[in-house]
């Protein structure tokens, strides 16, 4: 009989929740599911379809999340045949800064019936844009006081992190606030579903919300310079409370353990992030290797010995990886979704008839017609910018741009163009890193994209120049989950002592790896070089035109009348 342990990991991504059973000896995944959310991403209307929203918003719906562990669980579970007893911890990650107001009883605020009707009362998604005003308030009043925090987070706060989307909440919808017992990361609000009890990571905490294991958070008076009402936000709407991640939130409850078919008691791991939980999945536990989660977006995380200043990076957080290390985190907010936009906007229909007649998918025909090029061969550049920049410009004002067109240009000609533009803006990243004295000797990938598209891998490696290791999982952050769900589960129920141990066990990368082809490097320096200089011209310094173009265009769709010929 298989009296093996086994342990779960669920990945919570911008369109589904991926679970994933996994042997807690090996790392062997031996059954997984999948369950894209029933509201999907709610980026024009609220579920009643009639409520309208406005332009940057992106919200979801917190009923999804709770599908998905009643789904995938039990089908995890039946498809590896083994009991309940057997699965001794669960993990889960998250799409992070994605947060939701609850009341006093863990309940979501949109579940009641009053503030249904109310977008602020809804999940709002990481790539929710709409507080880039309070964000750069924040940045603006933050630079001014000299608050020390700015550094660590390349800078400036993200319009897509939790005090800018706090704040929208509080200055768009005061009843909401009001309302919110507490405001927090939709990964702690599933983490509460399951056990009973709200714990906060120290992940989303750190990278996210402004809190530092030494300094802790900004200070009362700075949230007061912010907004008067802000003061005690901390006290108010988050806690002082942070848990580490690769500790234990607690144990599955009765009720909740009978919605997903395991036994109560189950250990359950503190909730983390998709892309920091992918990291010890490919076995990395040391500084200088940088892991590339390439998907709807890319993170890159870096392990580092020390804290360093690095322009632009999204943050930098001591044990926010890894215990005992400094966790690096920087991003381009648009990897995938360029590729989607471009398929389901730009791609004429016989293009579309080709693949089907092929048998293929439109990424797929795309990528094959792409990589018959010869390397600069369109004579196109990009600005990978489609949805904003993350990193190193941290600015969603700025817009993509894509350079060379003529007559002659072809779809699978600006399909390129995007897969460049997003590996020429890792390689802004990288030299980021580099030139502020945090070494990547190392580069490794995983997520959707690193699976899927080898082409876009191998121009990874040319552009960086540097070889390219991928995940030996298809369901990498999962997988991470399931590693700290075993450490969670402690040395006593069969898992591991610390989550170091658990990557030597049970993390990996395929053999076969991207390695750069030298005739390719000398022509994408030349083009990293044009890049540059758009990059530049574009999202530094004085030249503001994709903001004041997206400010009319926001003045535009606010009039409700037709246009008038
Ligand atoms: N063959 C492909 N090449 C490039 N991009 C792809 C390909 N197939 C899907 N994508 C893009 O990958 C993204 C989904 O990535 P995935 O890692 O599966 O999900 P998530 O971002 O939700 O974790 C989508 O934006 C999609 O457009
Ligand atoms: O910022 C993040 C992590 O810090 C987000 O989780 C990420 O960008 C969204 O992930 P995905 O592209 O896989 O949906």
């Amino acid at each position: 009989m298989n009296m093996a342990n086994y342990t779960i990991g669920v990945d919570y991504g911008t369109q589904s929740g991926r679970a994933v059973l996994v042997d807690v000896a090996t790392g062997r995944e031996v059954a997984t599911a999948v369950k894209p959310y029933t509201h999907g991403v709610m980026d024009e209307y609220l579920p009643d379809g009639v409520t309208r929203l406005e332009h940057d918003w992106a919200l979801q719906h917190p009923q999804d999340y709770l599908e998905v562990l009643e789904l995938t669980i039990p089908a995890v579970v039946k498809e590896a045949g083994i009991t309940a007893d057997q699965v001794v911890g669960l993990g889960i990650d998250f799409t992070a800064c994605t947060i939701l107001p609850i009341d006093e009883h863990l309940n979501p605020l949109c579940f009641r019936e009053e503030h249904q009707q109310n977008p602020h009362s809804y999940v709002k998604l990481w790539k929710h844009h709409a507080a880039q005003d309070e964000a750069d308030e924040l940045n603006r009043i933050a630079a001014e006081r000299g608050e020390a925090f700015l550094k660590r987070y390349g800078g400036k706060i993200s319009s897509e992190w939790m005090i800018p989307k706090v704040w929208q909440i509080l200055n768009e919808a005061p009843a909401i606030y009001e309302a919110a017992d507490q405001i927090l990361e939709a990964t702690d609000w599933v983490v509460s579903q399951m056990t009973g009890h709200v714990v906060r990571n120290s992940c989303t905490a750190g990278y996210k919300a402004i809190w530092h294991k030494q300094d802790r958070y900004p200070s009362n008076e700075f949230f007061k310079a912010l907004d008067p009402r802000l003061e005690n936000v901390v006290e108010e709407k988050l806690t002082r409370d942070i848990a580490p991640i690769g500790s234990k939130a607690g144990e599955l409850t009765e009720a909740f353990a009978a919605r997903i078919g395991l036994l109560p008691g189950t250990a359950v791991a503190v909730a983390n992030v998709d892309a920091h939980v992918a990291v010890p999945a490919v076995g990395i536990a040391e500084p200088g290797k940088m892991l590339m989660v390439m998907g709807t977006s890319t993170c890159h995380i870096l392990l580092g010995e020390d804290e360093q200043v690095v322009p632009g990076m999204c943050g930098v957080v001591e044990d926010g990886v890894i215990p005992g290390l400094m966790g690096y985190e920087a991003g381009q907010s648009c990897v995938g979704d360029h590729f989607e936009w471009f398929t389901e906007t730009c791609v004429p229909g016989h293009y579309v008839e080709e693949a089907a007649l092929k048998g293929i998918g439109i990424h797929q025909l795309l990528t094959e017609k792409a990589a018959r090029q010869r390397v600069g061969e369109s004579g196109l550049v990009a600005l990978d910018w489609w949805n904003g920049n993350r990193s190193t410009l941290v600015d969603t004002n700025l817009t993509g741009v894509l350079l060379g067109a003529t007559l002659l240009t072809k779809p699978e000609d600006i399909y390129r163009a995007l897969i460049e533009a997003t590996a020429y803006g890792t390689r802004t990243i990288v030299e980021a890193f580099r030139n502020s004295g945090v070494p990547v000797h190392e580069v490794y990938a995983a997520g959707g994209i690193a699976e899927k598209n080898a082409l876009m891998m191998q121009i990874y490696a040319d552009v960086l120049n540097m070889e390219i290791k991928i995940s030996a999982s298809s369901q990498t952050p999962a997988l991470g989950s399931a590693m700290f769900g075993a450490v969670a589960a402690g040395t006593e129920r069969g898992g591991y002592a610390t989550i170091t141990e658990a990557a030597a066990k049970m993390g990996r990368v395929k053999e076969e790896t991207y390695k750069p082809i030298p005739e390719n490097v000398a022509t994408y320096d030349a083009l990293f070089a044009e890049y540059t200089k758009l990059y530049d011209y574009f999202g530094r310094g004085e030249n503001d035109v994709m903001k004041r173009l997206k400010k009319i265009k926001a003045e535009a769709s606010r009039v409700k009348e037709e246009p008038v010929w």
